[in-house]
């Protein structure tokens, strides 16, 4: 359960860099504890120039996504949902002094951008990973909302992944280090993703469900496109490959859920991914929602986070 206590009120071990009874954000890097400073560059933040424990000590929910306007209008749409002081209209990018990503803090909850795909996540990730470490952050829960193109779905329904896949539907990860292709698992939350299955269940007209999720390097020819610059294979070749995915499980193709699940997975975060689907692939490949139904669509996945988040917190509050 989320607890929202001030960093200053936890007992830190200092022999296992860990909290009692908590779970912290692991890094899994025997050079970070002899380096004099970290400097995030990213983020434009750094374990020197700023307090990490006294700005982010008391994060408990990461929530990111791809775009800066949207993960501005999460942290915004969280500031009322939280009923913190202020119309949180002119909420501050913490990352302002850089264009990479943009972050913002409501009350125990970071909404950050990542970026499109793989390589852009997980340079944020990186950073992230260890600023919650540095921050001597615990028991944090890290969604990503995102967008996504659904298999055999209805356009605006809501996948909640219990499995990242890649594109061979297998659950892994393939990260190259140096010379050597290094396979990670990426398997998520399942009890993280079946709380918010039966959260969804409260929010009425959302068609929300469970299911694989692949993640590919390309949004045209690696989902099996047949509108993007090149397109070298056939309309039968896609469609068997499509449903052939769905046979699998796969019900949404995005393009960072592997290397997000590995991660997370890896450094002891809970996490979880649940996007919007913007079409039915099997039906088509362009997204052409006007702008009004694409930015309802968005905003289904930030209205369950916000649910979920609302209720970890009022319950805790009613548990002390
Ligand atoms: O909606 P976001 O979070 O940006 O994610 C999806 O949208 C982008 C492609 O349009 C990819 O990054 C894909 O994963
Ligand atoms: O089809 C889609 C839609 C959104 N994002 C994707 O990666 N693919």
């Amino acid at each position: 359960m989320a607890s929202i206590l001030p960093a200053s009120n936890r007992s830190l071990r200092p022999d296992k860099n860990t909290y009692e009874g908590k779970r912290s954000v692991y890094v899994k890097n025997p050079y970070l504890d002899a380096m004099d400073e970290d400097i995030l560059y990213h983020l434009d933040l750094g374990t020197k120039t700023h307090n990490l424990p006294a700005m982010f000590g008391d994060v408990k929910f990461v929530c990111v996504g791809g775009s800066p306007n949207r993960m501005k209008a999460f942290a915004q749409f969280m500031h009322k949902e939280l009923q913190l002081e202020g119309d949180g209209e002119d909420i501050e990018d913490i990352c302002a002094g850089t264009d990479r990503y943009c972050m913002f803090k409501t009350g125990p909850v970071l909404s950050i951008s990542h970026g499109m795909g793989i390589p852009s996540i997980s340079i944020m990730l990186h950073e992230l990973i260890k600023l919650l470490h540095h921050a001597r952050c615990c028991d944090v829960t890290i969604i990503r909302i995102g967008t996504s193109g659904g298999i055999g779905i209805a356009p605006g329904s809501v996948v909640i992944t219990d499995t990242a896949v890649d594109s061979f539907f297998k659950p892994r990860f393939e990260q190259v280090i140096l010379d050597n292709v290094v396979t990670r698992s990426t398997e998520l939350d399942k009890e993280l993703a079946n709380d918010l299955l039966n959260c969804s269940r409260e929010i009425p007209n959302i068609p929300t469900l469970i299911g694989h999720t692949m993640c590919t390097y390309d949004f045209y020819e690696g989902q099996g496109r047949l509108d993007g610059a090149l397109c070298s294979f056939s309309r039968e070749k896609k469609l068997d490959y499509l449903k052939r995915a769905y046979k699998a499980g796969v019900r949404n193709i995005e393009m960072e859920s592997t290397v997000f699940a590995a991660m997370c997975g890896l450094c002891g975060l809970r996490a979880a991914v649940v996007c919007v689907t913007l079409l039915d692939r099997l039906q088509g490949d362009q997204i052409n929602l006007s702008h009004d139904v694409l930015v309802e669509y968005q905003q289904r996945p930030q209205l369950l986070i916000s649910n979920f988040i609302t209720k970890q917190l009022g319950l805790y509050r009613q548990m002390s």
